[in-house]
């Protein structure tokens, strides 16, 4: 199952964080609420730390456990545990202890304090997400994700997959280990758009008039190994949340 592409545009940044913080308050409300838990998977990026911030900020932010949410990350870059290029450690930042989040249930994928390559990472990570999987009684090495949040870069790239690599056709590892990534540091983590794809609700997060060229072949379907963004589909549901000059350019 996967879910069509819907467009959401915003005047500017401040109010795509703060509508996107509330809709995935209604998300994790609702997921409690049926089961007890919830499960969210966070991006790297300006826009992805901004929602953490809105989120943290929220007046709404007590209608959630947050003990009960586990928290997944859907690429990393591969360096310095406490480097501030980090995505997770941008996230802590962003959060600043606000949410009462169990570490028990905070996925960090592993960095090179941890690993001796990126490779090593991903293989770990592959374990958690399928130790995960295993004790929900999955029949995938897919967790249940009730929610992804994702950047997308102005060339199209989604999580660490990047154009013209080869990582965006895998279809069995459902993490990678990237040593080439056009974009700096060169070594990366990344989930596979199998395992993006398996989360019920894909959210993409998009400000800037520099992104209007990506998000416009996400839209138009572009071939994945120019636009891997292009590959992405929640299986309930795909969102394009958008600054307004990123649809126009
Ligand atoms: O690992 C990275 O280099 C970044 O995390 C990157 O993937 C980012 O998520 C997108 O480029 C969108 O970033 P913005 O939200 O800042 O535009």
């Amino acid at each position: 199952m996967s879910a069509e592409l819907e467009t959401v545009a915003h005047p500017d940044k401040q109010s795509l964080a703060a509508d996107t913080a509330d809709r995935v308050l209604d998300v994790v409300v609702a997921a409690q609420e049926e089961r007890g838990e919830a499960s969210l998977v966070l991006t790297g990026g300006s826009m992805g730390t901004a929602v953490l911030a809105a989120l943290a900020a929220s007046a709404r932010r007590d209608e959630v456990d947050w003990t009960r949410v586990d928290v997944w990350w859907s690429d990393e870059r591969f360096v310095a545990g406490d480097s501030a290029d980090r995505n997770c450690v941008q996230a802590v930042e962003a959060v600043g202890g606000a949410l009462d989040l169990n570490p028990d249930r905070v996925h960090y994928m592993g960095s090179a304090d941890d690993f001796a390559t990126a490779e090593d990472a991903a293989f770990d990570y592959r374990r958690e997400l399928a130790a995960a999987a295993d004790a929900e009684q999955r029949t995938e090495a897919f967790p249940r994700f009730d929610l992804s949040l994702l950047g997308l870069g102005p060339d199209g790239h989604v999580a660490s997959l990047f154009p013209g690599l080869p990582h965006v056709h895998e279809q069995d590892a459902t993490v990678l280990g990237v040593r080439d990534s056009p974009k700096p540091p060169p070594e990366r983590v990344t989930m596979t758009l199998p395992m993006i794809n398996s989360a019920e609700r894909v959210w993409f997060l998009v400000a800037g008039a520099d992104k209007a060229g990506a998000v416009a072949a996400v839209r138009g379907g572009a071939p994945i190994e120019r636009t891997p963004g292009a590959g992405v589909r929640g299986t309930e549901e795909t969102l394009l949340l958008v600054t307004q000059d990123a649809l126009d350019g």
